[in-house]
């Protein structure tokens, strides 16, 4: 039977808020008479803000709670950014839309420097994502790159408390939080690659709801879905983990799909880079495809422990 509501299990962030609103509105608009309400909780992810996620368990610390709300029946989705959904779920639970994406690039975020080149010699550069130190470090490696962790209002208070000289956001996160004036430059493909995912949000449900799956479906976006496809497959085949510095960027085009991969080595600065193109229907081939090239230049020694 179609359900008349739908209850939303979403983080507390202000972000994760935002994003949860968002589906909740797409979803009345694409079903009218439906409910929709909104189950806020914390997450073990949310809690840990003192270490770097790579060391504490990775990115399914942002996902746990909301899955046993939906196994407990107190929810019948999640609100997520894709970015942060692992490339393999727990069993059980399926991605049955990916919304349309926004700009996937990151964002330069300085109040004294115009972007990356204008910074001084060993400049104090905010972030803690692997990927985000590796790409710094491959283009600029006199950086002093320094951890930034919080949500995206505590990393914009700790620049402007002037711990760092600059930090590097998603222009997704800050153009939904409205605070896009903030972006001073956009780190864009072909030098920087977004994280697998970047910038699209996905609606995870229960595999065994077909009915709610199918009221879910309605906001999925094929063409996002196609990129993210890929680019997920890609990280997959290099071991899906967030604890190894991985960028990739699928573009849509009326030929089909171009797929860049990037692995990068923290300590070395070292960038492996790879691309290649496939049939809109063969995203995950491509994804695999773009993996074997990057370990064919040698990225198992990136991977190194995994
Ligand atoms: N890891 C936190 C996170 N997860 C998703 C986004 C941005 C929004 C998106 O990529 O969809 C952010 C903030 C950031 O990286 O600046």
């Amino acid at each position: 039977m179609t359900p008349s509501i739908l209850r939303i299990a979403t983080r507390k962030s202000a972000l994760a808020l935002w994003q949860a609103e968002h589906v909740a509105a797409e979803l009345r608009a694409a079903h009218p008479g439906l409910t929709v309400e909104m189950v806020p909780m914390t997450t073990r992810g949310d809690e840990i803000q003192d270490r770097s996620l790579a060391t504490v368990g990775g990115k399914g610390l942002f996902l746990k709670e909301l899955e046993i709300a939906m196994q407990e029946g107190r929810a019948d989705l999640a609100v997520h950014s894709l970015k942060d959904v692992p490339a393999e779920l727990e069993p059980g639970f399926v991605l049955p839309a990916v919304l349309p994406r926004a700009d996937a690039a990151d964002a330069f975020i300085s109040n004294d420097y115009a972007d990356l080149a204008a910074l001084p010699l060993g400049a104090r550069v905010g972030t803690s994502s692997l990927r985000r130190q590796a790409l710094l470090r491959g283009l600029r490696p006199d950086l002093n790159l320094l951890d930034l962790r919080g949500n995206v209002g505590t990393r914009l208070g700790k620049l402007d408390a002037g711990h760092y000289d600059a930090i590097v956001l998603a222009c997704a996160g800050l153009e939904r939080l409205g605070l896009a004036e903030r972006i001073r430059g956009r780190l864009a493909a072909p030098d920087w690659l977004p994280a697998p995912g970047q910038a699209a949000i996905a609606i995870e449900a229960r595999s065994d709801q077909p009915a709610t799956l199918a009221l879910l479906a309605a906001l999925d976006d094929e063409h996002t879905r196609m990129a993210v496809d890929a680019e997920r497959a890609m990280n997959q085949a290099l071991g899906g983990s967030c604890t190894v510095p991985v960028g990739a960027w699928c573009v849509v085009t009326e030929r089909g799909l171009h797929l860049s991969g990037m692995v990068g080595d923290v300590a070395s600065g070292r960038l492996l880079r790879a691309e290649a193109e496939g049939h809109s229907d063969q995203a995950e081939t491509l994804g695999r495809q773009v993996a074997e090239a990057l370990f064919a230049q040698g990225a198992a020694a990136f991977l190194g422990g995994h």
